[in-house]
């Protein structure tokens, strides 16, 4: 108790800080970056180009998500979504245009969790700010209670689809880029996703998701690539 105060004092000094966390200053800087016109963005891209393979995929492509708001990508295999989506999460670099966005948490076809750990230790790691607590609420949206001490090598193909978006949900994060998160789910896990991106944007975040399936996103603003 003593100690974990005496941390998050510390912590709030920049000579304390601890190495490769960012600075107060640089988060502000972050968030304030993903404003404009006074009204917070949680995603903003401007004027954005990708080109992979000597092939451009999209140009000047404009888009802003605000608290609440949810972007749909559909189009045909290989025009781009996947690539956007990666662009959004700042691992793939645009070739023009800015790209600016709050925290975000990432769900692709890579399941981001150790194998050899248990599912509920492995979401931990995952998880900076509230815990276990953060973690048993990303279990129990996804319906993974009953798994949290099964190694997550032994998942099921649906159940590591659930466990990625429990490890979404734990994040904490305000913007959720989801990559097919629909794909390998069964009719309850997709009411649950559906339930969770509800509840997500109600308290503020935002979705952008990639799919060819419907993912219950009816108000969300469609993106239609190519
Ligand atoms: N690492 C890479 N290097 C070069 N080209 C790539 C690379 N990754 C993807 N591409 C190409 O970029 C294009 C867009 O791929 P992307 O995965 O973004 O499409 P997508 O719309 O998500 O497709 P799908 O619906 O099949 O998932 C494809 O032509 C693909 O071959």
């Amino acid at each position: 108790m003593g100690r974990d105060r005496r941390v998050a004092r510390e912590s709030r000094h920049p000579r304390h800080r601890p190495r490769g966390r960012p600075s107060f200053r640089a988060v502000r800087c972050r968030y304030a970056r993903a404003r404009g016109g006074g009204v917070s963005a949680l995603l903003r891209l401007a004027g954005v180009t990708a080109r992979r393979g000597g092939r451009t995929l999209f140009e000047g492509l404009d888009l802003v998500l605000q608290a609440g708001e949810a972007a749909v990508l559909t189009g045909p295999n290989g025009i781009g979504k996947s690539s956007l989506i990666r662009l959004a999460a700042g691992l793939l670099r645009a070739d023009a245009g800015q790209v600016a966005r709050a925290e975000a948490a990432l769900a692709d076809e890579h399941l981001a969790l150790d194998e050899r750990r248990r599912l509920g230790d492995a979401l931990a790691f995952w998880v900076r700010r509230g815990g276990r607590e953060q973690v048993a609420a990303g279990m129990a949206a996804m319906g993974l209670d009953h798994l949290a001490e099964v190694p997550v090598r032994m998942l099921s193909t649906g159940q590591r689809k659930r466990a990625a978006l429990a490890r979404v949900i734990a994040s904490g994060a305000p913007l959720w880029l989801l990559d097919e998160p629909a794909n390998g789910l069964d009719g309850e896990g997709q009411e649950r996703l559906a339930a969770a991106m509800a509840a997500h944007r109600a308290a503020g975040g935002a979705v952008l998701a990639a799919t060819h399936q419907p993912l219950g996103l009816d108000d969300a603003r469609q993106v239609a690539l190519g």
